[in-house]
């Protein structure tokens, strides 16, 4: 009966569980070949994948501390299910249906089907508590429950693809998983016990309210026509968006001094524009990463877009695709890469083009992880690296630490423990010797170092044979107080315009109109990135408001060239712009 509780609470995250799994643990899976694991037994693993209720399961990471949430749709749920679910709920209120809640050892059946128990309970029915796996919570200690399932996961977060801060911030709570994926990464000791199945519930209910609330918000909205500036979508997003989400795109580490500055370093350039120039028609296509490119501009890779929207990632393969921009794919993408890829195919042949995709990585600690990678980015398709190096460490995310214990999140009171940088994503270890690995592992793959502020990092990278750098802080979400990339490049131009001309370089960071990236594109960079514009508007329109945003910025880039008197883009020059110090308010 209580199998039948959690078989059934599994059917309900079924169908688009198996093929929407966790971002992270997809990943874990991709890895794990080399770690311990322990799958459900045969029978519930089949019942939790043919399951026909439509899921579509969404692993959030919110800034700094993450956070996990699925979005869930019933509407496929056919009577027969139903029933099923509808019993299950009522046996679990207490209903007629005998059983539930009357089982003196609830663990019987798990251990009958091959988990440990160690037989930990502390509630008078034989189960752990939500408040006893809320005392679980910080690295050192952390539990997690998964389908009423508690598992200590303090061994397995510090190797977590998605990072140790994913798993940590969603500790002592129930981030509502899909089954199949974290637990098949798991070794059978880590499994703690159960959790009450009214409580589950509860937390379901509680889950599917809030993604009833946003359905119908996302429904309500205005047109997407009526979006006139990207700042719209992000306004527009953010006013529907549970907190957890706009908080994690928002994000930034520690005080948000690089995020702030990284809006406002565009307005330390003035515009000198070049009149009485023929600019009927002009052409701001060029090549983005060595791809042909319809604008100077590319979504700059960013996890997790399917926490704002269950299309994801997938919302951005389309809107690229259509409007013929390069996109930059996340390690940390919600959607596998194998996913992502089949839509890029799609999308080809719709478009009878095929549209730019580059891929973004990080170092591992364990190199093993990269290599198989890399091979599915070669095999995949991808037609550049974007090594993000930035990031040897985890982010520092205060703000959304501190949002962990308050209103409207889960637990409140829970604190994140000490930051521990046990993430083997994340290796302090990189260095300029490692490029050979990558090299070796993905050659005839053009590399661009993705994070760079230093005019000697610059020059190494010219060094090393790559094809050129991103001049990023991350959206101010790594080292607080580094330099926008857009200053990056005011000064690297200054102090040696020629090495602009020699290496690739590409700017992100704050950019949020037209004229903006042509700012960037006189003192040499070769395109601007953008991350959080494409979230959001993807959050709010999906696959619309992708497109949305780049028709915003092609219209604001074509005036802007034609203002400028620039029929195309190598006619950009840098006596065109102006760098001043004080800051336009
Ligand atoms: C929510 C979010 C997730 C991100 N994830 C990644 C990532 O997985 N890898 C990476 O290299 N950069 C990541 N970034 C950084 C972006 O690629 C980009 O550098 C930054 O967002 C540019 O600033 P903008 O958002 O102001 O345009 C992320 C940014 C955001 C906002």
């Amino acid at each position: 009966m209580l199998r039948s509780t959690l078989v059934n609470t599994a059917r309900r995250h079924g169908a688009r569980a198996a093929t929407h799994p966790c971002p992270t643990c997809t990943r874990a899976q991709f890895t794990s070949a080399s770690s311990t694991t322990r799958r459900l037994p045969d029978t519930q693993s089949k019942r939790y994948i043919h399951a026909a209720v439509g899921l579509i399961a969404i692993i959030g990471v919110y800034a700094g501390t993450r956070s996990v949430i699925h979005l869930e749709s019933r509407a496929n749920v056919n009577e027969e299910q139903r029933k099923d679910i509808d019993g299950t709920v009522s046996g679990a209120k207490g209903s007629k249906k005998a059983g539930v809640m009357s089982r003196i050892d609830p663990q019987e059946d798990l251990r009958a089907e091959g988990w440990e128990v160690d037989g930990s309970s502390n509630d008078s029915d034989g189960y752990l508590t939500m408040a006893e796996v809320a005392s679980h919570h910080l690295a050192h200690d952390a539990w997690v429950v998964v389908e009423g399932k508690v598992f200590d996961v303090t061994e397995f977060h510090k190797n977590h693809p998605g990072g140790s801060q994913i798993i940590v911030a969603n500790a002592g709570r129930d981030p509502v998983h899909p089954p199949n994926t974290l637990e098949n990464n798991l070794s059978p000791e880590c499994f703690k016990g159960l959790v009450n199945p009214k409580e589950v519930e509860e937390s379901l209910r509680a889950f599917e309210a809030e993604q009833a609330r946003v359905e119908k918000a996302r429904d309500a909205l205005p047109e997407v026509e009526t979006m006139l500036g990207l700042e719209d979508l992000e306004e527009t997003a953010q006013s529907f968006l549970a907190p957890r989400v706009s908080n994690y795109y928002s994000g930034y580490s520690l005080d948000g001094h690089s995020a702030s500055q990284n809006r406002s370093s565009f307005r330390k350039c003035r515009l000198v524009p070049r009149v009485m120039r023929d600019v009927t028609s002009v052409r701001p296509q060029t090549k983005i990463f060595g791809i042909p490119s319809a604008l100077p501009i590319y979504v700059s890779p960013s996890s997790n877009a399917l926490l704002g929207h269950p299309d994801g990632e997938l919302n951005i393969v389309r809107g690229a695709a259509k409007t013929g921009i390069v996109q930059g794919v996340s390690a940390a993408a919600s959607f596998p890469l194998t996913e992502i890829l089949e839509e890029k195919a799609k999308m080809d042949e719709e478009m009878g083009n095929k549209m730019g995709m580059v891929y973004q990585v990080y170092l591992s600690r364990d190199r093993e992880k990269n290599v198989e990678q890399l091979q599915q980015v070669l095999e995949g398709g991808c037609q550049a690296l974007l090594l993000t190096v930035d990031s040897n460490v985890g982010d520092h995310r205060q703000v959304t630490e501190k949002l962990k214990g308050t209103k409207g999140d889960a637990e409140p009171g829970i604190r994140m423990g000490p930051i521990e940088n046990e993430d083997q994503w994340h290796d302090s270890s990189q260095n300029w010797d490692d490029l050979q690995f990558i090299q070796k592992h993905a050659p005839g793959l053009p590399i661009y170092l993705k994070g760079v502020s230093h005019i000697e990092d610059v020059r190494l990278a010219k060094k090393h044979g790559l094809a050129g750098c991103i001049l990023s802080n991350h959206g101010g979400r790594q080292l607080d107080g580094a330099r926008t990339g857009f200053d990056s490049l005011r000064s690297i131009h200054a102090q040696d315009p020629q090495l602009v001309k020699e290496i690739e370089l590409y700017v992100d960071g704050g950019c949020r109109r037209g004229h903006e990236v042509l700012q960037a594109l006189a003192l040499g960079a070769k395109g601007v990135g953008l991350g959080r514009p494409f979230l959001w508007a993807q959050a709010a329109y999906g696959e619309q408001g992708v497109i949305r945003a780049v028709r915003i910025l092609e219209k604001e880039i074509a005036t802007a060239m034609q203002l400028m008197g620039v029929r195309d883009l190598s006619q950009i020059k840098p006596d065109m712009v102006e760098c001043i110090q004080e800051i336009w308010k």
